[in-house]
């Protein structure tokens, strides 16, 4: 996060009307939908659809997203970085683009730094700081940091929101309630998925991270439960400094953990570094459940004895310990290969919606454990379970709650820090200790534990002698076959209408998509005065129209069909 080149956003003008940001967020949401609609159209393609021009297109379309979401602001910039966890949802091209979303926004004013402090705190800045820097230290999206000292001689930082924030997050949340009802309601993108509830979870998220007593609370909560870990620091809040737009904190310099040249030249040793980060993390989920939710590299330092400094409590994750016990549950099941279990362990988990016929999630689910866990322990990359995790949850009836989709992205970070500061660097190794820390303490029972080291062994015995693979792959053969997992195809005339009539609903959307992006061009050049432009978009939404009605009458005529 580094402050740079101001451009006029429409978002931080004083006069931004309500109106026009509805516009603004709904011509998105319009050019989004167009965009989709054209994907699988094969005359859109020049040449022919192939596989390859498609990745392009998802590609660019990714890249045009996260481009738009910087413009549309802060609610939209912070979305998207929440968004990019949700592998759940969304494919892979969208996901990566998202993870790149940086904040790339100009700084505010230092008049309005002192007016946001004046008005907060009740005193200028002069009365409460001895020196203030005026030039931010870092410029985010929500808020920016200054260096100062206090009075006392203390030297600190002051986190600062941006001015406006809650007027823009009221408006923006209005709209996106509206949006997030409309793919509720649709025949298509409204089943299996949660919109309003991933809305609310979004809402939930975004005002705790705007308070910045909760964030100064958080700080608290976590440098406790990192007492007895002098290697771990966290800034101390100074909560006479302290409102829900104004956070003094200890002022901590660090290394960014990703500035791995900058790490060896002072002498750091990165092995340790990402031992240390991995450990810093299991402890914070496995045993406190409070979690930095928001781990991208900028966020942990190295401070010059070696120390992991961490900064930005804004988001943190919770597990409650009836969570960390299905969670191990799930954990258990995975290490014995029972499909069974995990699903079981994930519906009470609320990590998947129960359904009546369960059989395509528990294979999916068999299908992956099979996959990883015929690899050595070792071999195993966190990111590829999760890929693995997630590539089961898209399309299939998953409702990852944000803590499984933080716990997983912080996760994956940590390893991608940890690879970066030291090509050796094996999760697994770290975590190894834990796990067996789990197994024989508390809630485990040994008969799970002794599970968990049979399945270790096994798995040695099978990577030493591949021999064993073909009997186990009869087997579990054998074991389909029992299971009746065994498809059959049907051809029926009652399967073919129901058939037509979803391709008939689908065209019907098409139809409603391209009435609304007409008449929303129509009456966006009426109100900009060329009105006769203005007529070509009204003929056309009036023509988009007609042919909906007409398809409406005849998926009528085959319901009405004997
Ligand atoms: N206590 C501190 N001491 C020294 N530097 C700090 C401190 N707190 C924050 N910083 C610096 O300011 C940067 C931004 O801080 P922080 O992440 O808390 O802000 P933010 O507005 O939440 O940013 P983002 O949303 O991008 O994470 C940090 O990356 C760090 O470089």
């Amino acid at each position: 996060m580094k402050p740079h080149r101001p451009k006029a956003y429409r978002w931080s003008r004083e006069n931004y009307s309500k109106q026009r940001r509805y516009i603004d967020i709904w011509s998105f949401v319009l050019k989004l939908l167009a965009a989709r609609w054209l994907y699988n159209k094969s005359w859109s393609y020049q040449g022919g659809m192939t596989d390859a021009k498609k990745a392009t297109r998802r590609k660019a379309l990714a890249s045009w997203i996260r481009e738009t979401l910087l413009d549309l602001g802060p609610t939209f910039i912070k979305l998207g970085q929440l968004f990019s966890t949700r592998a759940d949802l969304f494919s892979v091209e969208f996901v990566e683009e998202l993870s790149k979303l940086q904040d790339r926004v100009p700084a505010f004013s230092y008049e309005q730094v002192a007016a946001i402090i004046e008005r907060d705190l009740g005193k200028s800045i002069e009365e409460l700081y001895r020196s203030f820097d005026p030039i931010p230290l870092a410029a985010a999206s929500l808020g920016q940091v200054h260096r100062s000292q206090l009075h006392s001689g203390e030297e600190v930082v002051v986190k600062v929101q941006r001015p406006g924030l809650r007027k823009l997050f009221e408006i923006d949340l209005q709209i996106l309630k509206g949006i997030a009802r409309y793919f509720q309601g649709h025949p298509e993108w409204g089943k299996g998925r949660d919109w309003l509830g991933i809305y609310e979870e979004c809402c939930k998220i975004l005002w705790q991270e705007i308070d910045y007593l909760n964030e100064g609370r958080n700080a608290d909560t976590f440098r406790r439960n990192f007492r007895g870990h002098d290697w771990v620091q966290v800034p101390r809040v100074y909560w006479r400094y302290t409102s829900p737009r104004v956070l003094t904190l200890e002022y901590l310099p660090g290394i960014k953990i990703s500035h791995y040249e900058a790490l060896e030249a002072a002498g750091l040793d990165r092995g340790r570094l990402a031992n240390l980060g991995a450990e810093a993390y299991l402890h914070q989920l496995l045993d406190n459940g409070f979690f930095h939710a928001d781990p991208h590299p900028g966020n942990i330092a190295v401070s010059p004895d070696g120390n992991l400094i961490f900064y930005d409590f804004g988001m943190m994750g919770q597990i409650q310990p009836v969570t960390r016990e299905r969670l191990l549950d799930t954990f258990f099941g995975i290490a014995q290969k029972d499909a069974d279990r995990v699903v079981r362990s994930l519906i009470d988990l609320g990590a998947l919606a129960p359904a009546n016929d369960m059989g395509p999630v528990r294979r999916s689910v068999q299908f992956m454990l099979d996959n990883f866990m015929d690899k050595p322990f070792e071999e195993q990359s966190i990111s590829a379970i999760s890929d693995d995790l997630y590539e089961v949850a898209y399309g299939q009836p998953f409702r990852f709650p944000a803590t499984f989709t933080f716990v997983m992205r912080a996760f994956s970070t940590l390893e991608g820090v940890g690879k970066g500061l030291d090509p050796e660097f094996n999760f697994m190794e770290v975590a190894r200790p834990f796990a067996m820390q789990l197994m024989t303490n508390g809630n485990s029972s040994s008969e799970a534990a002794g599970s968990i080291i049979n399945e270790l062994s096994r798995q040695a015995v099978q990577v030493g002698n591949t021999a064993f693979g073909l009997p186990r792959r009869i087997e579990d053969t054998l074991d389909k076959l029992e299971r009746g997992d065994i498809r059959v195809r049907v051809r029926s005339t009652e399967t073919d209408r129901v058939l037509r009539r979803i391709s008939g609903v689908n065209l019907g959307t098409n139809y409603t998509l391209l009435t609304c992006a007409f008449t929303l061009s129509a009456t966006i050049l009426f109100v900009s005065n060329f009105a006769w432009v203005a007529v070509i978009p009204a003929i056309a939404a009036s023509l988009s129209g007609i042919a909906l009605i007409r398809l409406m009458m005849k998926l009528d005529r085959y319901d009405r069909m004997p």
